[in-house]
């Protein structure tokens, strides 16, 4: 187990300056995962961490001892890629031992490494098989259980189970998440995923064009969001932003709707409101903070979503429980309670006190 720190790490390929002086600390055992839209740097940074690619400027320690220019062996971390990258011609147990063999281990050591990984990840029932013949949830586990048997300090994960269908991704998610308890190893883990970032992540790291944005617990991610950046790419629907004004006695002027009395805020300088979908409930006229008529539902099983448009033009969405019984054309009202409510300024930063 292993803490990783990143120093200002930058890293330019030609002109490009992918990643922007990145300070971060992982904590030991820590499971941080790495979200952003696409582009973001997200694979860079982690192929970074590995060694695989040289950093421009800056440092990273891994326990404390300075890697930045350790070649990829030397840093005693396990990376585990989309691809699964499996030997073709060799047996699961083949592919699993392969780097413990060119460790030179003896063989009593390996074959107790072997069946304790197979064990730990289901497998024990496809060691003689070739991975032509397994699924790719099972491949996946083999590589996996390729890079705990070299019992690594961390493990990087990078996008591993892209190339899963929707049900296997979920049952190796969890897989991932029983390792992780397990192991107690630190883990750092690359994705697009928001379901899987959610759900494993001790921490999440939201990149947005080689920056940070926002690093933090998926909790704190989602109910304090510190800019409209990873308020709009954290939750999904999108959270709803929406004009507004501010003023120094605590009020907040909502666009074509009331005034607030919102004192958890800097409102002098407000400029847009953001309230999540599932925040907004439908409600009579004399309550409602918005309006609109309803343009289009989607009815998605355990709830819908309204797609609302206000008198200025600009669409909202409402996600209620179950199946709506409004019907597109309809006017409805909605309100969201206070504490629900994002305000950020016209940069976009969080006005939250
Ligand atoms: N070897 C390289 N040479 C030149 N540019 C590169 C190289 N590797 C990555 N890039 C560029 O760096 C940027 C970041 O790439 P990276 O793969 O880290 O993004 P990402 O966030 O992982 O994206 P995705 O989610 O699409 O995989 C991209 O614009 C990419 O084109």
């Amino acid at each position: 187990m292993a803490s990783i720190q990143l120093r200002q790490v930058k890293k330019t390929f030609g002109p490009v300056n992918v990643i922007q002086g990145i300070d971060l600390h992982i904590n030991d055992g820590e499971f941080v995962v790495f979200v952003g839209p696409s582009g973001c740097g997200k694979s860079t940074l982690l192929r970074l961490i590995a060694g695989l690619e040289q950093v421009s400027a800056g440092y990273i320690l891994i326990d404390g001892n300075d890697v930045t220019h350790a070649p990829p062996y030397d840093r005693g971390l396990s990376m585990v890629f989309q691809s699964y990258a499996l030997y073709p011609h060799m047996s699961v147990y083949d592919n699993i031992a392969f780097s413990l063999r060119t460790q030179g281990m003896d063989k009593g050591s390996i074959a107790r490494r072997v069946d304790e990984a197979a064990r730990m990840l289901q497998l024990g029932d496809y060691l003689d098989r070739k991975p032509k013949a397994l699924s790719g949830g099972q491949r996946q586990r083999v590589a996996i259980g390729r890079a705990v048997v070299r019992n690594p300090s961390a493990f990087l994960f990078d996008e591993p189970l892209s190339n899963l269908d929707a049900a296997l991704r979920a049952d190796t998610r969890l897989e991932i998440a029983r390792l992780h308890k397990q192991l107690g190893s630190t883990m750092v883990y690359v994705t697009h995923d928001q379901t899987e970032a959610m759900t494993l992540a001790d921490r999440i790291v939201v990149l947005q064009g080689g920056r940070i944005m926002q690093a933090n617990t998926p909790y704190d991610l989602y109910e304090r969001p510190d800019n409209t950046f990873v308020a709009e790419f954290i939750g999904s629907p999108k959270m709803n932003l929406m004009a507004c004004a501010g003023d120094s006695a605590q009020h907040l002027h909502i666009a074509n709707g009331p005034t607030l009395e919102a004192p958890a805020f800097h409102c002098a300088t407000a400029h847009q409101i953001g309230i999540r979908p599932e925040h907004l409930s439908l409600c009579g006229a004399d309550t409602a903070l918005l309006q609109g008529s309803i343009e289009q539902i989607e009815y998605l099983g355990a709830d819908s979503c309204l797609h609302v448009k206000r008198e200025d033009g600009s669409m909202i969405t409402v996600r209620v429980a179950g199946r709506s019984r409004c019907a597109p054309g309809e006017t409805v009202h909605l309100t969201a309670a206070l504490e629900s409510v994002h305000v950020f300024d016209v940069a976009g930063q969080s006005l939250r006190r």
